[in-house]
């Protein structure tokens, strides 16, 4: 997740790739990082914490071990997107610091993520602005209150897997009927593309765009009877929550 807001950050300008600098024990990571982006980068977690910034992107079980020593980094501003982790948490870890946790979700790579975003009581004007900006550059961003942050992560940090499976299942669906698998791969994507984009624009209510599909005795009810009967939308609110109660274990210390 790291590497997609630093790919759209470094493609986008906000920051010069000399700006930037990445800390991560794995010696490959390091080589692949400063050769696709340019940024400098370093093993030792201190130097990255020398930025004005220092954006923790680490696994939430890496949390303490990355942490050692960092507790009087001279950066003034801590962002994390760790699942789960909270900001009392990371005020503890972290003593007098603007802490601002942020959940993206990996469409950022290409510039269609979304951030929910929730800042500390010490957390200046400056820092949040700056981090608005970060995940402006990768896509859309909203303030949430940090006692939905886990939520936000069962919802849309994970999303994008739920959408990949779906159009996964869609696109075997097609090729169960007949299409060749690119194609129906071709045909499955875009309407999940072109299906968020109406709602998104037109702003229709979901059972309106469905009700608008379906013909009377049509294809489209054959389908959503098949779909009512195997469960899918209570799949979905199930899937949601228990990736919300994960982000909630992971949370704890
Ligand atoms: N993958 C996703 O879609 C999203 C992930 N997140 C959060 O992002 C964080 C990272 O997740 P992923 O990118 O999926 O994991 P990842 O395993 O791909 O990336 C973690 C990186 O941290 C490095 N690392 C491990 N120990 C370290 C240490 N002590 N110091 C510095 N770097 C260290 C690893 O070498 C690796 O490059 C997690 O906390 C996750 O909750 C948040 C939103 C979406
Ligand atoms: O699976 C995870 O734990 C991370 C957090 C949100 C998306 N991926």
């Amino acid at each position: 997740m790291g590497e997609a807001i630093l790919s759209r950050l470094v493609a986008s300008h906000i920051y010069l790739p000399s700006d930037v600098c990445v800390s991560d024990p794995m010696p490959e990571r390091r080589d692949l990082l400063a050769k696709k982006y340019g940024v400098q980068v370093t093993p030792n977690n201190l130097i990255a914490a020398e930025a004005e910034i220092l954006l923790l992107a680490v696994k939430p079980q890496s949390l303490n071990a990355a942490a050692i020593g960092l507790a009087n980094a001279p950066a003034p501003c801590i962002v994390s997107i760790l699942a789960g982790v909270t900001l009392a948490q990371l005020e503890v870890m972290f003593p007098s610091k603007s802490i601002i946790r942020a959940m993206p979700n990996t469409p950022a790579q290409v510039g269609a993520g979304v951030t929910a975003i929730a800042a500390n009581a010490l957390a200046t004007k400056e820092h949040i602005e700056a981090v608005r900006q970060i995940f402006g550059a990768v896509g859309k961003v909203v303030d949430v209150a940090e006692s939905l942050m886990n939520a936000v992560t069962g919802l849309s940090g994970s999303g994008p897997a739920y959408v990949a499976l779906m159009v996964e299942a869609m696109a075997d669906g097609g090729v169960a009927a007949g299409l060749p698998r690119a194609i129906a791969m071709e045909l499955a994507t875009q309407t999940v593309l072109g299906t968020a984009q109406l709602l998104s624009e037109t702003k229709l209510h979901p059972a309106q765009l469905k009700d608008q599909v379906t013909s009377p005795a049509g294809t489209t009810i054959a389908a959503i009877a098949q779909l009512e009967k195997s469960g899918l939308r209570s799949a979905m609110i199930e899937a949601v929550l228990a990736a919300t109660r994960r982000a909630e274990e992971l949370g704890k210390p």
